[in-house]
């Protein structure tokens, strides 16, 4: 499995006469972890939906290795990008193992059967997401955290060049929250994904780029990007950020209004 170079160049979403995202640019060099991060509504979660291909760009190009991914055949796309959306409307009537299965559709012949390296890639997804136990029990009446874990595994079965993941570790304890940005870390694709965490953003993610009202307000390096002036202009929150002295990323501790009783 190679790693995507991603390229998103001058990008505009509208919805009606409404911008949701204007003029953006962003670019992942093969390998890299990007996070986005903003707060609700900043455009997030639509800026993805553009690299998925699910929100057509009014303006821009999302060049995935230099192709346009809105010019690319669908198949050939999906062979490339992997997407974990927010809200998945993923009532599947399957087992988790069928699921995670359909992972492995974008890289075989019409009504062609699992072959033995597929029932191994769909295992090797349910061991690092932690869902072995899971693997006979129907998706849909799994947990949201249980849930989550196996679009993220169906999502590791496409072995994809690019992994895009709408705030993955929504409905996780924090457990598996660490184990599975550990894992998406160690791949060798690229992952561009969303998250509201921003120790684990700044902990697992090499850039960062901040969305506000649409637009790119700060990206590079978390260190550089995750100041206690950003945070208060962005968030309109007051916090403190210093090195973590174990692991040197930054930590941000936020310092409420209220004092703490
Ligand atoms: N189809 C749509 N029609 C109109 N407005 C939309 C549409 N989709 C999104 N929006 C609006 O666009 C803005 C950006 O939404 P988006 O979901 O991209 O934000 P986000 O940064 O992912 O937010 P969150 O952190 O809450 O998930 C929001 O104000 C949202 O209400």
């Amino acid at each position: 499995m190679t790693a995507t170079e991603l390229s998103v160049d001058g990008v505009t979403l509208t919805a009606g006469a409404r911008h949701l995202v204007h003029d953006v640019s962003l670019t992942a060099r093969p390998g890299e972890t990007i996070g986005l991060v903003g707060p609700n509504g900043s455009g997030k979660s639509s800026l993805l939906r553009a690299v998925y291909r699910v929100l057509r760009p009014d303006t821009g190009h999302v060049l995935v290795d230099g192709g346009d991914a809105w010019a690319l055949p669908v198949r050939q796309l999906a062979r490339i990008v992997a997407a974990v959306a927010q809200e998945s409307a993923a009532d599947f009537d399957l087992a988790v193992r069928e699921v995670v299965a359909m992972g492995r559709t974008p890289h075989k012949r019409l009504l062609a059967g699992d072959t033995p390296e597929d029932a191994e890639l769909v295992d090797s997804a349910l061991v690092a997401v932690d869902a072995v136990h899971l693997a006979d029990r129907p998706f849909d009446r799994l947990s949201g955290g249980e849930r989550q874990r196996v679009l993220i595994a169906r999502a590791l079965a496409q072995q994809p060049t690019l992994l895009v993941l709408d705030e993955p570790t929504n409905h996780l304890d924090i457990r598996h929250q660490l184990d599975v940005l550990g894992t998406l870390r160690r791949l060798p694709a690229t992952v561009l994904l969303a998250l509201h965490d921003l120790n684990l953003a700044a902990y697992y993610c090499d850039r960062l780029y901040v969305l506000r009202d649409g637009e790119v307000t700060a990206c590079g390096p978390p260190a550089d990007v995750l100041t206690p002036r950003l945070l208060a202009e962005v968030y309109g929150v007051a916090a403190e950020v210093a090195p973590h002295p174990r692991t040197g990323a930054p930590q941000v501790t936020f310092l409420p209004e209220e004092p703490h009783m």
